[in-house]
């Protein structure tokens, strides 16, 4: 049956989750009244028309973690890429041992920043500071025939349909955008873009969103598109009473582009440590970071030359600059490199390091999901075939030695019996 519930604002609020009936959203899915229809969401879905299809907020208000979520997006995007629906929405943390719990940060003013986050102990590299669950996920982009006041009231809706609206709508606020709601205000001043299923959707955190940026973090996010939830890495030891900080742009940028990038996608001036530093620092970090950006282009061009020593030599000077500038955790990739390069010159002892390396940054932060473990078991791979060719090659090495003291031996043997022979 499908009655009309007085209020479908409250109606199903609370109901348990259970495994999501994709039928429910394609077929009967955001016109039904029938709250069964709606699982796992607690309210019926709220839809605008649009020419090719409806726009629709889809809530649960009661999960993951009791704050609630809100998704925006298209029934046929809900039904069929998102992959929170076939994932219970309370999924386990993966790796529990490396989160601290409780929270091991409080949330403070910090002079030029508004609020921000301090630590309350020692944090180590590669633990988890935090984990948190989007509160609202909403499409980067409509189509031209919807409204910008549509989106605002499928935004607004989506604010006021989670379990603790006062949670998100007491986070900072910029006035941000000509003529913006709150709730586009909201957003505009403390959402993440992240990538679902090749979708771009602008993410709220409600916790993540009070730490604040830095050029030179010290801790850094990883968005899971299976649990919807960003965690907050750190990417270095931090100590109590120190600010812990993330990057809110393409890690390894140089002031300047930084700064832009801050004020035209963020709106605010920059005032970290590295931006207030002094022009000497600044530039000399600049010029780190471009001589980075040089060899990144050079050495790949130095090795398809066959010039291995010249791109070794690179390489070795560009991982002293990643680790000068702090980016050593963003740019694990780059130990391939010289991984490859060592193995093309039959250096299999560095080649096995630098592999190795890779392996413990993308290990030693836990990054789940399915390129982290693709990428895990390829590099596990490739360490048991160096290990192996580094056995066999001590093996021959051994035995080399062996055949030369032979050598030696039935030399030194034929000598004696020649002095010996001698009269
Ligand atoms: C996601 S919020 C971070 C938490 C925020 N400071 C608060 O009070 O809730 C982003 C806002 O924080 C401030 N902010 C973050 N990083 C900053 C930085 N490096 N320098 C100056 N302001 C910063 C800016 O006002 C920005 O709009």
């Amino acid at each position: 049956t499908t009655e009309i519930p007085d209020d479908d604002e409250l109606c199903g609020r609370g109901l348990p989750t259970t495994p999501f009936d994709r039928t429910a959203l394609t077929t009967i899915g955001p016109y039904s009244y029938d709250p069964a229809a709606w699982k796992p969401w607690t309210h019926r879905p709220y839809c605008i028309e649009a020419n090719e299809e409806p726009w629709c907020v889809y809530t649960n208000a009661a999960s993951p973690k009791g704050h609630g979520i809100s998704i925006v997006t298209t029934p046929e995007v809900a039904g069929s890429t998102l992959n929170i629906l076939e994932h219970p929405f309370d999924q386990k943390f993966f790796a529990p041992d490396k989160l601290y719990l409780p929270r091991p940060y409080k949330v403070v003013d910090i002079p030029g920043k508004g609020q921000g986050v301090i630590a309350t102990q020692k944090i180590e590299k590669g633990k988890a500071i935090l984990v948190d669950h989007a509160s609202i996920l909403a499409a980067a982009e409509y189509p031209s025939d919807v409204m910008r006041e549509e989106v605002q009231d499928l935004l607004a809706t989506a604010v006021n349909r989670l379990g603790e609206p006062e949670k998100v709508l007491g986070l900072s606020k910029k006035g941000r955008g000509e003529g913006a709601t709150d709730a586009e205000d909201l957003l505009l001043t403390n959402s993440f873009t992240v990538g679902i299923q090749g979708k771009e959707f602008i993410a709220l955190f409600a916790d993540l969103s009070r730490f604040n940026h830095d050029c030179k973090p010290n801790a850094f996010i990883y968005f899971s598109e299976t649990t919807l939830a960003m965690t907050v890495w750190a990417s270095r030891d931090i100590e109590p009473g120190e600010e812990i900080s993330i990057t809110y742009t393409t890690a390894g940028l140089p002031s300047k582009e930084r700064k832009q990038a801050l004020e035209n996608v963020w709106g605010f001036k920059c005032q970290c440590s590295l931006c207030t530093a002094s022009p000497e620092v600044i530039k000399k970090s600049d010029d780190n970071r471009a001589k980075i950006k040089a060899y990144q282009a050079s050495i790949p061009k130095l090795a398809e030359e066959g010039n291995f020593d010249g791109a070794l030599k690179q390489a070795e000077h560009m991982f002293e600059l990643v680790e000068e500038e702090g980016l050593a955790d963003q740019m694990s990739d780059m130990y391939e490199y010289p991984a490859r390069l060592y193995y093309q010159v039959g250096n299999l002892d560095k080649a096995l390091e630098y592999t190795l390396k890779v392996k413990r940054e993308i290990d030693g932060f836990g990054v789940p999901g399915k390129f982290g473990q693709e990428k895990l078991q390829a590099m596990d791979g490739i360490i048991r075939r160096l290990e192996k060719e580094i056995a066999m090659k001590k093996e021959r090495e051994e035995q080399f030695k062996k055949q030369a003291k032979m050598k030696g031996k039935s030399g030194r043997a034929m000598r004696q019996v020649l002095e010996g022979a001698r009269p």
